[in-house]
């Protein structure tokens, strides 16, 4: 088996997917946690200048999507043919399309302006996406994102809808669907192992919570 080391930052965000997929899996790997303090001396060995990354034997990826996708491959999570990979791809990147919108959000220093462009990207960005991604789950129609086990795309949403609801709590509640995949999502077994063991830190640098 290869050695793997996945190196992200003390947060869920972009590094709990993967996580999550090894230890369904069961898969042993370094779980490397870089503190922000050390993170601007490490910067330029990194591919992109972000994180995370997974090293495996050595060769290093970078680009979270990449990542969890390789790793769901390699761990049967990645779909039964290319087609379900490819709708797997289309909810890995759901959330890019308001990235630059959550982007301003975070960089705004100006209280007001920032409360202002929260509510717009709720109103345009969020709301409207999780419109879609319960018509989603009606159209596939048996709790799952894509075909009718579980994938990495389930638990990418995972991540995400309990992330999101960390940076803007009260919109996930107005979503009952959602709310209720993420239930069973939380309630399959070795998820719940996970949660239950795994170490506690916030979703993003962004996060309420
Ligand atoms: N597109 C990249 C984005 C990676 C990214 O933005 N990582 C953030 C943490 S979630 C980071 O490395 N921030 C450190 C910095 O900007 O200095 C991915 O999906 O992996």
């Amino acid at each position: 088996m290869p050695h793997y080391k996945l190196t992200y930052f003390n947060l869920y965000g972009r590094g709990e997917t993967a996580r999550i997929l090894f230890h369904l899996a069961g898969v042993p790997y370094d779980d490397v946690r870089i503190e922000m303090e050390e993170w601007a001396g490490k910067r330029s060995d990194t591919r992109w200048g972000f994180l995370p990354e997974l090293e495996v034997d050595g060769k290093k990826v970078a680009q979270s999507k990449a990542i969890n996708l390789y790793l769901a491959k390699q761990f049967g999570f990645g779909g039964k043919d290319e087609w379900e990979t490819a709708r797997i791809v289309e909810f890995l990147l759901a959330f890019d399309d308001i990235g630059p919108m959550l982007y301003n959000v975070y960089v705004e220093q100006d209280p007001a302006k920032k409360a202002e462009l929260t509510e717009l990207t709720i109103d345009r960005g969020l709301k409207p996406l999780y419109n879609r991604f319960e018509k989603s789950l009606e159209e596939n129609g048996n709790g799952y994102f894509v075909g009718n086990q579980l994938t990495v795309a389930d638990i990418y949403m995972y991540v995400a809808l309990t992330g999101f609801d960390e940076i803007a709590p009260s919109v996930l509640s107005e979503f009952e669907k959602l709310v209720a995949f993420v239930k069973r999502i939380e309630d399959e077994p070795k998820v719940k192992e996970w949660i239950e063991k795994r170490p506690k830190c916030p979703f993003s640098f962004m996060s309420k919570k």
